[in-house]
This record gives C-alpha cells, sequence and structure tokens, in this order.
C-alpha cells in the first residue's frame, strides 16, 4: 500500500487555491435572502441574474490566483472563463445548497427554489446533483480545487493550447486525489466519485439557456455580462 504524501509545493499551492476560493465569495448571502422572504418569479429571476453576474465577476479574480492560469494564451484565458463559468456557478449553488443549516432551513430553501419560477423539468435533475454534491461531504480545500479542475478543462470551445491547459489541470487533479485520500482513507473510490459529479455538472449545465428562457414570466432581462455568459 503506497504511502500517500502531499508535498510541500503541493501544500502551498492548494493554500493559495483555497485561500483565494475563499476571498472571492459573492457578498450577500443569496441564501439568507431566499430564506428570508418568498419572492415573485420576476423578482426570483433578478435575483438570480445580480447573484450570477457577481459570481462571473469573482470568479475573474479567482483564476488569477491559479498558479500558471497568467501564464496561458490570454485568448485562452477568456475561452476557459466563458466555457466553465456556467458550471462554476452550478457548482457554488450546490456548495451553498449544501451547507450545514440549522435545522427545517434546507428544506424551506428547497421550497422557495422549486417555487421560484425555475421550469418544473429543470427542478429533478438540478436538485439531484445538488443531493449528489452534498452527500460528498467536501472540505473547502476540496471544494476550491473541484472548481479549479473545472476551470482548467482544456477542451472547452476555442481553447488553442490544449496541452498547456492539460499540464495545469494535471497538476491540481494530483493534488486533489492526494487530499481525497488522505480526507476520505474509508472510502478509495471518493476521488472517482468526485469526478463523476463534473459529468454530471456538465449535463445540468446544458440545459441553463432553457432554464432561462422558461422562467414563468414574461421578458427575461440580462445584463450585458450574462448575455456573454449564457448563451441567451
Ligand atoms: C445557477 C443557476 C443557473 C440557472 Cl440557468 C438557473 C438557476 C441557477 O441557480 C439556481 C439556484 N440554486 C441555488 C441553490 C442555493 C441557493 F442559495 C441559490 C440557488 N439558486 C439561485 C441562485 O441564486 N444561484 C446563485 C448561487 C450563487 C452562485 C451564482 C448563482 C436562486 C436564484 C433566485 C431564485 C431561486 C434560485
Amino acid at each position: 500500500k503506497e504511502k500517500v504524501e502531499i508535498t510541500k509545493e503541493q501544500q502551498a499551492l492548494m493554500k493559495i487555491i483555497t485561500d483565494a476560493y475563499n476571498r472571492h465569495q459573492i457578498p450577500q448571502d443569496v441564501a439568507k435572502k431566499l430564506l428570508q422572504d418568498q419572492y415573485s418569479a420576476e423578482e426570483n429571476f433578478l435575483l438570480l441574474t445580480e447573484m450570477a453576474t457577481s459570481q462571473v465577476q469573482v470568479l475573474v479574480e479567482f483564476t488569477k490566483n491559479i498558479p500558471g492560469f497568467l501564464s496561458l494564451d490570454r485568448e485562452d484565458q477568456i475561452a476557459l472563463l466563458k466555457g466553465s463559468a456556467v458550471e462554476a456557478m452550478f457548482l457554488r449553488s450546490a456548495q451553498v445548497f449544501s451547507r450545514k443549516m440549522p435545522s427545517g432551513h434546507t428544506e424551506v430553501l428547497e421550497e422557495r427554489i422549486r417555487k421560484s419560477g425555475i421550469s418544473e423539468e429543470f427542478i429533478t435533475p438540478m436538485f439531484n446533483f445538488y443531493k449528489s454534491i452534498g452527500e460528498l461531504h467536501m472540505v473547502q480545500e476540496e471544494q476550491a480545487l473541484l472548481t479549479t479542475v473545472t476551470i482548467l478543462t482544456p477542451d472547452r470551445p476555442y481553447v488553442k493550447d490544449q496541452q498547456a491547459v492539460e499540464r495545469l489541470q494535471e497538476t491540481m487533479l494530483d493534488v486533489l486525489r492526494k487530499l481525497c485520500v488522505l480526507q476520505h482513507p474509508q472510502e478509495p473510490q471518493y476521488f472517482a466519485r468526485l469526478l463523476g459529479r463534473l459529468t454530471e455538472l456538465r449535463t445540468l449545465s446544458h440545459y441553463h439557456t432553457e432554464m432561462l428562457v422558461s422562467w414563468r414570466m414574461n421578458d427575461h432581462k440580462f445584463t450585458p455580462l450574462l448575455c456573454e455568459i449564457w448563451d441567451v
């Protein structure tokens, strides 16, 4: 049984990424807002676009702290951001939903989201994903590294130097793999399960355009930044 050991460099890399991940979170807490009041479909849609717009902005800031990201070709940096923004949004939503909350709060939050205006057909796959993320009980380092691995996906549209992105992603995957073995020694398959969630995430993210245009209201307004990121 080989001894898994995180090197000093990997430890430093993990700290940089986790600190940056924790630093770059959206200011106001959307879960708290949703627990406080019930909103109309229009108000919820506006809340989503506001949250999503600021989430993209913090995502850009976060990527600047990923060692090696700024050394990638500039156009590839943009392609990686555009290609991962929706997945990062759903991953963040899942992590917000799975946070430990006082008893009964998660149920209220789920109810508010079910009634927010999202079309019925997307509610089940979305919550299936949220629950499968919640079951993993990821530590914050795993959450930060999983988001980083998602951003550093080499086969996004328009990425020119895929090898350079692959090398960076592999560096992050190696740290994440070791962390999973050390954090979940009783579950050797944990790392594989974690990566399996990225497949579910990509599938869920395919629906994002329909989810938005089918929001139960007329006249869906988007910010210019979201028009860039969401295919709307
Ligand atoms: C991310 C996303 C994309 C599409 Cl297309 C459709 C929907 C969606 O999020 C659903 C979703 N799942 C959630 C789980 C927990 C939670 F607290 C809020 C959640 N939301 C929405 C939200 O504010 N998400 C933001 C979370 C922070 C990061 C940026 C995004 C709220 C908007 C108000 C109406 C109820 C849903």
